[in-house]
């Protein structure tokens, strides 16, 4: 077991050297220059996408995730984050294409830039991981579907949160956010 958790290490490792810190910096100028902050994403790449709008609300920004019943319109000025490994799932290729059209801004979160959502999108960050697509380009991995993308984005997403982050935003503002009923 221990050799199995050393080489996803490594995986991991080997992916997040590989993603652009320009990406990374320009997601971080869209999520503090958006009005609100939406998030979407299907299965894991969704559970990822809730654990990244909480932090974000514990950072002060205001987010939702799509899907949930509280959930308000959209409406221009917002940011779609899209997240998807293959950017060729149904559903949220659907939901950018309607957030384009209510003026609001999509930010893919993905490993394809050639996918159908990247063409839709207006920023990208790449995630040059594997999915459960196994595409010619994508890096070995030993996991099944898509655990090396999902994990890989949950640790990016969590840094570019910090990278964000204003001086003010201390652990201790933060942790006055979480939840007090739990
Ligand atoms: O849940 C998922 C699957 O287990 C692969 O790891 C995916 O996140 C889901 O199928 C959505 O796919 P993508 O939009 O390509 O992330």
């Amino acid at each position: 077991m221990k050799s199995i958790i050393t080489t996803v290490a490594g995986e991991i490792t080997e992916v997040l050297s590989k993603v652009k810190e320009e990406e990374a910096i320009h997601l971080s100028g869209q999520l503090k220059k958006a009005k609100r902050i939406f998030v979407y994403g299907e299965g894991r790449s969704g559970l990822m996408g809730k654990a990244f709008a909480m932090r974000l609300m514990h950072g002060g920004f205001p987010v939702y995730v799509i899907g949930e019943t509280i959930t308000p319109s959209m409406a221009k000025g917002d940011l779609l984050i899209a997240i998807s490994g293959s950017g060729s799932t149904g559903a949220i290729v659907q939901f950018a294409t309607k957030a384009k059209e209510i003026g609001a801004g999509v930010f893919l979160v993905s490993t394809n830039r050639e996918s159908k959502l990247a063409s839709i999108s207006d920023g990208i960050l790449v995630i040059p991981a594997a999915t459960k697509f196994r595409r010619a380009e994508e890096p070995e991995t030993i996991q099944p579907l898509g655990n090396q993308f999902d994990q890989s984005v949950h640790l990016v997403l969590d840094a570019v949160i910090i990278g964000t982050l204003g001086d003010g935003d201390t652990n201790e503002t933060m942790a006055k956010r979480h939840a007090n009923i739990e």
